[in-house]
């Protein structure tokens, strides 16, 4: 059992391992020599040596990646906080179950294995602005969960979200973690009222748990939801096992700050994969200190941009891994 507490699961973030630097020093003397000019790869290149120092190999690959999907729900939905009912988390679940969902259609076209993880679905979490959102044990039950969900042989790692809801809940963890208003956005598609009544709720939420906020552990289990404590605890598996991951939107990227703020560093084995619509995403990108690989004005979740970010690393280590040298091609090197 890799932790049984919050205070363990927070030993274990003083743990991580390091990239291997001769894997790192290696792929970037192989990068010095491929048939192409220096550079003329851009981003891709670094993407390569990136992955190359995580994986502990010269030659990354790319082709065995894993999605998993949480799924959560949220007390916090009573306050109408979304343009959806609450049931679309549990018919959305059996939708990704059916392969009817958009992941479902991403996940086939990159080759990646998708799991999902319906996480007590007929118990939603507690509404945060009212009370915290989880005990102590329920929290580190999804952690463990999400930890545990993770495919060590996996090339790439993405945790996607369904959570009806949880654009509110990776708003109040925001602003919790970062301080400051206007974390809220629109969702599925909340009208003015809606974005107001969702931006009340945030505020409420920060000013019942205003003890816990300097503490991102305590954050997560006051304001979070269950699926985005999973995509946490998916976060530091993958990292436990060197396994490179993905990160999605908004709300993937809340629950990755969590680790972030409580361990600075705690997200180098981490890409962001593209920058939502959803309006403070950019902001949070911002603070993790993270370049999105795209921008295409997805706001959906369920992993989505990560998972189209993974057909980038495909590409780039493909060529990292696959191209020949200068000397093996008989190309003349230029001076
Ligand atoms: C049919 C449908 C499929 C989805 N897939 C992801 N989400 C996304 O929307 C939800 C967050 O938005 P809000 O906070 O406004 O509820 C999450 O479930 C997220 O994964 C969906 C939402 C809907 C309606
Ligand atoms: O950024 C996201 O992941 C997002 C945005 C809106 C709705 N669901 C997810």
């Amino acid at each position: 059992m890799p932790f049984q507490t919050l205070a363990e699961f927070r030993d274990l973030l003083g743990r991580m391992p390091a990239p291997d630097a001769t894997a790192i020093a290696a792929a970037t003397a192989r990068n010095g020599q491929l048939t192409k000019p220096p550079g003329a790869l851009g981003r891709m290149e670094a993407l390569a040596i990136w992955m190359a120092g995580w994986q502990g190999t010269d030659k990354p690959r790319a082709d065995q990646p894993q999605i998993v999907i949480f799924a959560g729900n949220h007390g916090v939905t009573a306050r109408g906080v979304s343009a959806f009912p609450a049931e679309v988390t549990v018919q959305m679940v059996a939708n990704f179950a059916h392969g009817g969902a958009a992941i479902n259609q991403l996940a086939k076209a990159f080759g990646a294995k998708l799991d999902v993880h319906a996480l007590d679905l007929d118990r939603p979490t507690a509404d945060f602005t009212e009370q915290p959102a989880m005990s102590e044990a329920e929290v580190v039950a999804v952690l463990r969960k999400g930890f545990e969900a993770v495919d060590p042989t996996a090339h790439l790692f993405v945790a996607g979200e369904m959570g009806i809801g949880n654009t509110t809940v990776a708003a109040a963890l925001a602003a919790a973690l970062y301080g400051g208003t206007g974390w809220a956005g629109r969702g599925t598609g909340v009208d003015d009222a809606g974005l107001a009544r969702k931006e009340a709720a945030v505020a409420a939420g920060l000013a019942r748990h205003a003890a816990v906020l300097s503490d991102p552990l305590q954050v997560l289990r006051c304001l979070g939801g269950r699926e985005i404590a999973a995509m946490a605890g998916a976060i530091l598996g993958a990292r436990m096992a060197r396994v490179p991951v993905i990160l999605d939107g908004f709300i993937a990227c809340a629950a990755a700050a969590v680790l972030e703020v409580a361990t600075p560093g705690a997200l180098d084995h981490c890409v962001a994969g593209h920058l939502s619509a959803e309006g403070a995403h950019g902001r949070l990108l911002e603070r993790l200190g993270k370049e999105p690989l795209l921008s295409l004005g997805l706001r959906l979740g369920e992993g989505s941009g990560a998972a189209l970010a993974i057909g980038v690393l495909q590409g780039a280590v493909a060529c990292h891994s696959g191209m020949a040298t200068f000397a093996e091609a008989g190309v003349a090197a230029g001076g």
